[in-house]
This record gives structure tokens, C-alpha cells and sequence, in this order.
């Protein structure tokens, strides 16, 4: 049996909010994912400069010193895109720090709001991001978003829209993908205190936020993290002996526990044991398939994180797998969509790219091999892992540390459970 790392978009939030309450999150750093410790270490600086006392009403002195703030997001997108309308709210003056591909990831829609309402925003030539406020912070009022880039966007405004000192109205038209990532932080808003009335229809979405909020400390251990345990599934699913996963909250709200359906879909066995092991904790037990199906089609726009693990899996179906509205896939830690697509067709996979998806017709097995970097991208880095357990050729993966972005220990409990054979690292 495995357990499920914990949560990486709880984890942020948790961090997040506790900073907001004047509080440091504790983690785990031995354990924890190169995200989080980017988001732990930002919130620690913040907390160094504010008067704690005072965050949540923004009484001027709560700056306590007029320091431009360093904060090093790495690769994090949800570290930049979070912290980024906080830093505006809190009126204080911050360098973000970016790497790799974050610096080449949207954020002109976030940027646009922020300016429109006070904030001065530049981009440095390096990708660094530097913000400031003519004002002690940014005004509150009306932000709009029209068919969000991320949205994590929406998250970010939704921590910081609190603490102004007058209510805000934030919209969303013409669609919210992975908005199931929005409902988290709403509920770790409401955990820490915190007010958000919101209406919604298919493709539109209203968020009313008091301003002057204030942020209650609540600390709960974070659940477990459904994005990165479809990997350890799919082990069970396509491998010679059936997994059992633990640590993972059934029901969940992350929308990645539809990994489960989709396995189902695809004529694998799930057992699912809401009540078995720790508090807050279910298990998961799945048996190899040897006859799976096609799914005809997958709409990714919920789950966007799971794209290249179903792929590998819809390889082997037989049939035709169609996965769409996953547009956005090309803006993650590499073109998800063109990565996932050439890594499987190296393994032998016929799987062809679409402006918003992939189309896989199933083979009976994978035939090629695969060596290089996994495209620097920790979810086709264990994406291939997983593929190396059924791929005839060998998988050599160059700078598999990439896995730490969010699963440090992936190739640990590869090796703990004998699936490391037919990979190499480099
Ligand atoms: O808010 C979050 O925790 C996340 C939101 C999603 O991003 P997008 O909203 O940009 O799709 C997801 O892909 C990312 O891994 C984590
Ligand atoms: C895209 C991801 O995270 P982030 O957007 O926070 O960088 C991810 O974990 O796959």
C-alpha cells in the first residue's frame, strides 16, 4: 500500500490563508514539493514585513518596513499567480522571481486588473515581475475576466479582494475552466472566516466579496493529492498487480478525482473505501486490466492536471479516445499537449495532437523506447515513469529531479514497489 502525498492546491491555499491570519503554516520541508516550499518561503517573507495584528483591516501602519520584497515563485504558477494580487492588497512593493517556464506563462489578464485598480506592474528582461501601488494598496471595486487564462487568476483575487476596506464584485464571463480549483479556495476561505457570496450559470460567474475581512487562523491537515495519485492508479491499472492507495478524501472537491471514473470508463475495477485508514482519509484499491476501452470522449476543461496520465492509459484501449477542451494544457510546465503527444508516439503510441486536445487509438502494446528530459515537466516525467512498467523499450529519463515541482519522492515509491526495473535515470 502507497500513500497519497498531501494536497499541493490545499497546501497553497492552507499556506496562504494562514499567512493572512499572521500565521506560518507548518510543513514538512524534508517531504515537501518545490511549489510548496516556493509558496511557504514567500509567505514567510511577507509575514516578516507586515504587522500581523493588523492584516485583514490594512490600517496603514501595516507595513512595517518600506523594503522591496523578494519573493522567488521558481516554477510555481499558482505561487505568482496567488501571491501576486496579495502583495497589491497588502499595498506593498515585491520583485517576483520566475524560472524556467513560468516566465513565459499567462498573466496579462491578472496583470490588466491589477493595474486598472492601482497597482504599477513591470516586467524586467529576465521574466521577473515587480509591482508596487501609487496608493497604500489597490482599490476595490469591479474585476472582470473574460474566459480566464488560469484559474488561478481567480483564486489569487479572491484571497486578496477581502482585505480591502470596501467590498469588490469580481466576474467571470464566457466560461471558467477548472473551476473546481476556485471551489477550493472558497472553502479554505470559509474555513479561515472568510465571506464570498457567488452565483453562477454555465459561463457565468459572479463573486461578491466584503471588503475590510478578517482572517481567523484554522489550521487542518491537508488532504491527500488526487492529481499526483492517478499516476500511482494507473500503476495498478496497467501493471501485473493491483495497487492500494491511501490517504485520499472520498468524496473530494478536487475535480482530479474523476481519475476514478475514468479508469471505471476505461473497464478497469476501482474499489473505493471512503472509511478505511486515518480520519478524513479513504482508499483506493485498482486491479489490472488487461481489455480496456476507449473513452470517446473526455472533456479535460475540469481536470487539466490528469491529461497526460489518461493519455498514456488511452494507448492501450481499444478504440479511439478523443480528449478535448484541454487548450490550456499548453501553458502549463511545458506544452502539455504537444509534450504528452511526442513522448507516447516515441513509446510507439498513435496518438495525434488537436488545437485543443489529443485523439489515441488504442494499441495492444508500446513498442518504443524513450530517452531525454521528459521536457523538464514533472507530469510527463512520471507519466513515462508509469509507461516504463508496460513499454517494451527502455525508459531513460535525464533530470528526473523535475518530479520534486510536486511529488518529490515519486521515484521512491516506484522503487519501494518494484515497478523501477525498466527505467533509468540520469
Ligand atoms: O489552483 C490550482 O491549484 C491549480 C489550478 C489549475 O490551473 P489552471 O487554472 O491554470 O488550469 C491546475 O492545472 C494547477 O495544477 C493547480
Ligand atoms: C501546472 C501546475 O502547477 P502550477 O500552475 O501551480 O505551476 C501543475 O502542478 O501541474
Amino acid at each position: 500500500m502507497v500513500s497519497a502525498p498531501p494536497s499541493k492546491s490545499f497546501l497553497h491555499r492552507e499556506i496562504i490563508a494562514a499567512m493572512l491570519s499572521g500565521h506560518e503554516f507548518p510543513i514538512d520541508a524534508e517531504e515537501a514539493s518545490e511549489d510548496i516550499l516556493a509558496t511557504h518561503e514567500a509567505a514567510k517573507t511577507i509575514l516578516s514585513h507586515i504587522n500581523c495584528i493588523w492584516i485583514g483591516s490594512l490600517k496603514s501602519n501595516a507595513v512595517l518596513t518600506s523594503d522591496k520584497l523578494v519573493l522567488d515563485c521558481k516554477e510555481s504558477g499558482s505561487t505568482l499567480r496567488f501571491m501576486l494580487p496579495i502583495v497589491a492588497a497588502l499595498g506593498l512593493e515585491a520583485e517576483f522571481k520566475l524560472a524556467g517556464r513560468l516566465r513565459e506563462r499567462p498573466m496579462q489578464q491578472l496583470i490588466n486588473q491589477l493595474e486598472k485598480h492601482g497597482a504599477s506592474i513591470n516586467r524586467s528582461e529576465t521574466g521577473n515581475i515587480t509591482i508596487s501601488t501609487s496608493a497604500r494598496h489597490i482599490t476595490p471595486g469591479e474585476f472582470s475576466f473574460m474566459n480566464p487564462e488560469s484559474s488561478q487568476y481567480i483564486s489569487g483575487l479572491l484571497f486578496a479582494l477581502p482585505l480591502l476596506n470596501e467590498g469588490s464584485t469580481l466576474y467571470v464571463h464566457d466560461n471558467l475552466e477548472s473551476s473546481s480549483y476556485v471551489m477550493i479556495t472558497l472553502d479554505v476561505l470559509g474555513k479561515y472566516g472568510i465571506k464570498v457570496d457567488y452565483t453562477h450559470t454555465d459561463r457565468e460567474w459572479t463573486f461578491n466579496i466584503p471588503g475590510n475581512q478578517k482572517y481567523t487562523y484554522s489550521y487542518s491537515a491537508p488532504e491527500g493529492d488526487w492529481s499526483n495519485a492517478a499516476f500511482l492508479l494507473a500503476l495498478g491499472a496497467l501493471g501485473n498487480n493491483p495497487i492500494r492507495v491511501c490517504s485520499l478524501p472520498l468524496p473530494s472537491m478536487q475535480g482530479d478525482m474523476k481519475i476514478l471514473d475514468f479508469l471505471e470508463d476505461f473497464g478497469v475495477t476501482v474499489n473505493r473505501y471512503p472509511d478505511i485508514m486515518d480520519v478524513n482519509a479513504g482508499t483506493v484499491d485498482v486491479f489490472p486490466c488487461r481489455k480496456l476501452m476507449a473513452i470517446t470522449r473526455i472533456d479535460a476543461s475540469g481536470c487539466p492536471d490528469l491529461v497526460p496520465i489518461i493519455a498514456l492509459v488511452a494507448s492501450l484501449a481499444n478504440g479511439i479516445t478523443v480528449i478535448n477542451n484541454a487548450e490550456r494544457l499548453r501553458y502549463k510546465e511545458s506544452d502539455r499537449l504537444t509534450s504528452t503527444c511526442s513522448a507516447l508516439k516515441n513509446l510507439g503510441a498513435n496518438i495525434t495532437e488537436t488545437k485543443d486536445g489529443l485523439i489515441i487509438e488504442g494499441i495492444d502494446a508500446l513498442r518504443g523506447s524513450y530517452e531525454g528530459i521528459g521536457y523538464g515537466d514533472h507530469r510527463i516525467i512520471m507519466m513515462l515513469a508509469v509507461s516504463s512498467i508496460i513499454s517494451e523499450g527502455i525508459v531513460k529519463i535525464h533530470d528526473s529531479a523535475a518530479v520534486a515541482k510536486s511529488y518529490p519522492n515519486f521515484f521512491e515509491i516506484l522503487n519501494k514497489l518494484g515497478l523501477a526495473d525498466n527505467i533509468k535515470l540520469a
